[in-house]
């Protein structure tokens, strides 16, 4: 059976650009899930990531609670998009997803942020975090970093016996708007940090730099994935030596086998599901149920309580955490 709602791939008529927009499922609600523009060796490759994308996030909403099914947009960009070229691509985006009718809205991923979501909204109203002064709740990664850190809380008290962050520590794969901030949110623990992008090399004082390699193999408590998805893989899992994963990075498994491989390592996987989920519960709160912004948050930190249940009943049972995420998501 094909596994989506609807797939819409067209070259966009402003842009000239593959404009990609996936619906997963509606079946809770309306669709959502963001936009992200990425160069990709070939078109496909961005159709393959909206796919996979939009089917994670009819995940990441069940296990969040919310009445919402999963989506995704890929625009598939050159690396020297001009200014003009990228306000043509977002409109093109905010026409695709205003034929859908509501059947799904869009909000920033990586390569976007909230003034994108303003040219999109010139075109739809089916978009989330445009800018605060335009009326939307602003940039997601401020609470996408802190439900990681209470996601991080949660595991830690699990795998460690206490939720103090300050006694551990972290190595941070990706210091973009997320990474950064769950490294700021880490005051007094040890960490290790790294990016592709050298200019972040001297963005969070007191860490240590490394490498994307070596980060990702480095001797810590937990590693925390903060870049793009696929870095667990059956390549990478044996060289691990952290005794922990949990970062807000989506589909952070190159295929669902591997969570197996990392269980059966004795390496803690806290599914990205439900880490990354803090953006999402604080946008559609505050802009469609008009929650008051401090309230969200706790709706935010609420992501600690449902991480460390899904550990406990995981551990009971014998399996790893992604089983019962999987099984979670399924029967709600
Ligand atoms: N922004 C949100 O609210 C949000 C919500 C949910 C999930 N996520 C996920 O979290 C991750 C980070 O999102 P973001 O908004 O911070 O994106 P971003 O584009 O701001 O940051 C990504 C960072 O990763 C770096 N990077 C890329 N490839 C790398 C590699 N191979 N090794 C090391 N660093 C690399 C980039 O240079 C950049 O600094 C993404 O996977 C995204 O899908 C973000």
């Amino acid at each position: 059976m094909f596994p989506y709602e609807r797939l819409s791939v067209r070259r966009g008529p402003e842009s000239g650009l593959p404009i990609i927009v996936a619906i997963h499922s509606t079946a809770r609600g309306p669709a959502i899930g963001g936009c992200r523009l990425a160069s990709y060796p070939d078109w496909r490759d961005g159709l393959a990531d909206a796919l996979r994308l939009s089917a994670a996030m009819t995940d990441k909403c069940a296990l969040a609670g919310l009445p919402h099914g999963g989506g995704k947009t890929v625009v598939v960009a050159p690396p020297d998009l001009s200014p003009a070229g990228r306000v043509a691509a977002m409109h093109d985006v905010g026409t695709t997803i205003d034929e859908l009718g509501g059947a799904y809205a869009t909000g920033p991923d990586v390569g976007t942020g909230p003034s994108d979501m303003l040219l999109i909204g010139e075109r739809t109203d089916h978009v989330f975090c445009r800018p605060e002064s335009a009326g939307g709740s602003g940039d997601s990664s401020p609470a996408t970093a802190a439900g990681t850190v209470a996601a991080l809380r949660a595991l830690c008290e699990f795998r460690f016996g206490s939720p103090d962050l300050s006694r551990r520590s972290f190595a941070i794969l990706g210091l973009g708007r997320v990474g950064a901030q769950i490294a700021r949110l880490l005051p007094g623990s040890h960490l290790v940090v790294s990016d592709i992008d050298e200019s972040k090399r001297s963005l969070i004082p007191g860490a240590e730099w490394t490498s994307p390699e070596k980060c990702l193999q480095a001797d810590v408590d937990v590693l925390v994935p903060a870049a793009l998805g696929g870095v667990l893989t059956p390549a990478a899992v044996p060289a691990l030596r952290c005794t922990a994963v949990a970062g807000p990075a989506n589909n952070q498994l190159d295929a669902p086998a591997t969570a197996k491989l990392l269980h059966d390592r004795g390496i803690l996987w806290a599914p990205d599901a439900v880490v990354s989920a803090g953006g999402i519960i604080h946008a559609t709160a505050v802009e469609l149920r008009h929650v008051p912004p401090a309230e969200a948050l706790t709706l935010v930190e609420a992501i600690g309580d449902t991480l460390g249940a899904l550990l406990r009943a995981a551990a009971k049972d014998g399996i790893p955490p992604a089983e019962v995420a999987h099984r979670t998501a399924a029967n709600s």
